[in-house]
């Protein structure tokens, strides 16, 4: 059930006029509805039925709002957080640190200790080099810290190249046929607690064959490792579900992936763990913006300047990304227009030739499927400052991340003494 829906001609948030927030709370503005996140994380938790005991972690690149971690939190998630920022704001919204899962090719130092310290869950080590270095300082400490190893499968995940994580040529994990020698070395050092294989191969996956070809090859890891006398107890499966961005197209639902790791991983026995992002965040928000004005461009359709741009939604400008756009009130007709935002780029563009709602200066109108890496991927670019959010629960909303004006960003830079006149 979508709950961004036209009541009496106007798109409401759940049951919250668009057009009040806008005037409340200013445009562009992100618009969160807590019942599609609590309904997403219950379907998601439900396809996971037929396994024993899965951990749920949900990746909070996807959406780091500390009131949307503590929505889930709320769900009983714990987190997928991939830096010391990811992991602070995780334990802040209330997961608790067992629950956490420390991701990230490039951990610091400081990262590590600061994981170790915080006492998380699990670290999804990507290279031996970290996993001695996370060893040594655990030693340091008189800990042992809780380890997986991601591994990379070399497997297309057919999707966006830039999002996709499991190919050999790709950065993340460590190759799949040095996996059992660097897991039985790293399992040696009285630092660490080996106890898993990790694996997440990219986002936005429309189909479910990839991930399944991935999870069959570590299996067979698992049982190469067992062999050789290594524990292993756990695996961490990713995350990678994609959601449709156009109105129409389909995508595997999560149950039928439940029910393929149900297949794949008979007989593991591990505990699974899942760090699913945007399958729960990405229709669970909208992005709110204005049209500035309607500008004609020749013979060809009129460019539609909003008043969000590039900086605040990255990711038509990134992967020429696509996100269905509406008109807040609809009059019912249509026109082919271009979607642009104002920033001094030809990439500052959301949608050329778009057939939709006919809208003119003053209008409001959304992007949907802005829930997952929307705000969180968002800059300052052109000095715009940072947007808004919004959580909306029933008929009352909060606003849950202040607007940050370019005035504030300004107040944390300095021009130093030698350069005054
Ligand atoms: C290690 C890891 N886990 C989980 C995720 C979440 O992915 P998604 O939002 O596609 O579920 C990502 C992002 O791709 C990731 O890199
Ligand atoms: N930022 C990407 C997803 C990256 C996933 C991170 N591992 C997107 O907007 O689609």
């Amino acid at each position: 059930m979508d709950h961004f829906q036209l009541r009496d001609g106007v798109l409401h948030a759940e049951d919250v006029p668009l057009p009040t927030i806008a005037e409340e709370v200013g445009t562009p503005v992100y618009v969160y509805s807590r019942a599609t996140l609590v309904r997403h994380a219950r379907v998601f938790r439900e396809a996971l039925s037929g396994l024993k005991n899965p951990h749920i972690a949900f990746a909070v690149k996807s959406n780091p709002n500390l009131a949307v971690l503590r929505v889930l939190a709320n769900e009983g998630y714990g987190a997928d957080v991939v830096s010391g920022g990811e992991l602070t704001r995780a334990l802040k919204a209330g997961m608790k640190a067992e629950d956490i899962v420390f991701s990230g090719v490039g951990k610091t130092h400081a990262e590590l200790q600061q994981g170790l310290e915080e006492g998380i869950g699990q670290f999804n080590i990507e290279s031996e080099e970290e996993g001695y270095e996370l060893a040594a300082i655990a030693r340091r400490f008189g800990k042992r810290a809780a380890c997986a190893l991601r591994v990379n499968p070399d497997v297309d995940a057919r999707t966006h190249e830039k999002i996709s994580t499991g190919k050999r040529e790709n950065k993340f994990g460590v190759p799949l046929d040095r996996a059992a020698e660097i897991y039985a070395a790293l399992a040696k050092e009285e630092g660490l607690d080996m106890r898993g294989i990790a694996v997440h191969i990219g986002s936005q996956l429309g189909d479910l064959e990839p991930l399944e070809t991935a999870f069959g090859k570590v299996g067979a890891l698992i049982a190469e490792l067992r062999e050789a006398g290594c524990s292993v107890t756990h695996a961490d499966l990713g995350g990678g579900l994609g959601v449709p961005y156009k109105a129409g197209e389909e995508f595997p639902p999560p149950s039928e992936y439940g029910a393929m790791v149900a297949r794949v991983t008979q007989g593991w026995d591990v505990q699974l763990m899942f760090e699913p992002g945007r399958v729960i965040a990405g229709n669970a928000g909208v992005l709110l913006t204005r049209v500035i004005r309607s500008k004609r461009s020749g013979n060809g359709p009129p460019f539609l300047v909003v008043d969000a741009a590039m900086n605040d939604l990255t990711r038509p400008a990134m992967y020429g990304a696509w996100h269905d756009f509406e008109a807040v009130e609809p009059t019912g007709q249509k026109a082919v227009q271009h979607i642009v935002g104002p920033i001094c780029e030809t990439g500052d563009t959301f949608a050329m030739d778009r057939e939709c709602d006919a809208l003119a200066a003053g209008d409001l109108a959304v992007f949907r499927t802005a829930g997952a890496y929307g705000a969180t991927m968002a800059s300052s670019y052109n000095s715009r400052g940072f947007v808004a959010e919004v959580l909306v629960d029933g008929d009352k909303f909060a606003i849950v991340a202040d607007r940050i004006a370019a005035s504030a960003i300004m107040d944390a830079e300095r021009v130093p003494d030698w350069l005054e006149g």
